[in-house]
């Protein structure tokens, strides 16, 4: 038997981010969204722990037991007392070390098969904070849609998004280390007073009515002068898909994937062809947003 699940990517429409905490962590107010970019997990029971990877980027990706997919499926069977020896296969297509949190992607879905696969019919409260003490952003990889996370990011509460909104996500050459952006963060702050991190309610207002141009004027995030700090090339980036008609333009969580909202899908496709021959980036990907969280999409008895 083999269990596939399929889990978005996604990007922070708002990331709020407070001082460093005594655990080396810091507080946000974390807005995520749920795009249609998609890594497919594919869990086989097997002699042992193994873990395969194709797509772009996948020799960036560890294939021994770091592996957030590896790390999630240990954990379940250890909670349950299983046998945690599979095959588990990443089919990658959300971008690596990009921002868009693809290996918390690869750790949510796996953590989803497994559990499908071992007939554990886990509450989701449960798979929550297993993906919680996997990594600050697994449990919204987990649930998708659109959702506030506080504390590190983990602690999530579901938003309503009132329409579909139009995404050019622009892949960089490599990536970019999420801790080493953070630090990033911290030298930028230094000496200067970080106020608490809180949601912007006109932000909230805009996912909830649809509204992209409202979406625009408040899309923001605090690590995106770190991000650039460390990859100033993305500045050229930005300024190619705001001047293709993209209503504004973002680096994507902790970069260095840059993320471009349009107002429909005919500017997304303008925007996206802008990009991919401007040569300020890898590969320009046209996309939707809201995305279903992890979701099981096959599942084969034999
Ligand atoms: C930048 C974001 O992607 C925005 O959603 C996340 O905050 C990062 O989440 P993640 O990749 O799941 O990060 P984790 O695996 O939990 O933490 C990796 C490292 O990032 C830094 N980190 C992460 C989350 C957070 N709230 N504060 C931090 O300072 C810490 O140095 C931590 O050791
Ligand atoms: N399944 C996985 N896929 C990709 N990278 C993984 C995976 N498991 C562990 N890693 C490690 O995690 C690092 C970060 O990769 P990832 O693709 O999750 O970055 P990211 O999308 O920037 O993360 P985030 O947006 O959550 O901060 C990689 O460089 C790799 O060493």
């Amino acid at each position: 038997m083999s269990v596939t699940v399929r889990v978005p990517a996604k990007v922070n429409v708002q990331l709020a981010v407070g001082a460093a905490r005594p655990d080396g962590f810091h507080d946000l107010a974390n807005v995520f969204l749920a795009v249609g970019l998609y890594d497919e997990i594919t869990v086989t029971p097997a002699d042992e722990l193994r873990i395969t990877c194709t797509g772009p980027g996948a020799d960036r990706v560890p294939l021994d037991t770091t592996n957030l997919a590896a790390r999630a499926a240990l954990a379940l069977a250890a909670r349950h007392g299983i046998d945690p020896r599979v095959h588990i296969h990443i089919a990658k297509d959300i971008p690596v070390a990009g921002g868009m949190a693809g290996g918390s992607a690869d750790g949510a879905g796996a953590l989803l098969a497994c559990d499908t696969l071992w007939s554990l019919n886990s509450p989701q409260s449960e798979l929550l904070s297993l993906c919680a003490e996997l990594g600050s952003d697994v449990p919204f990889s987990l649930l998708g849609g659109a959702a506030l996370g506080v504390g590190r990011g983990e602690q999530l509460t579901p938003l309503a998004v009132g329409g579909a909104f139009h995404w050019v996500f622009a892949v960089a050459d490599g990536g970019l280390s999420t801790p080493t952006v953070f630090q990033e963060f911290d030298r930028l702050a230094a000496g200067k007073a970080i106020p608490p991190p809180t949601p912007d309610p006109a932000l909230l207002d805009a996912l909830r009515t649809g509204d992209a141009a409202a979406l625009a004027d408040t899309l923001s995030n605090d690590l995106q002068p770190a991000a650039l700090s460390l990859r100033p090339s993305l500045a050229a980036t930005l300024t190619t898909g705001t001047t293709a008609g993209a209503l504004a333009a973002l680096v994507s969580g902790s970069g260095p994937t840059t993320a471009f909202l349009t107002k429909d899908e005919e500017t997304a496709t303008q925007v996206a062809t802008a990009l991919q021959s401007s040569g300020t980036c890898h590969t320009a990907r046209p996309t939707t947003s809201p995305a279903r969280g992890a979701t099981v999409v096959g599942l084969d008895r034999v």
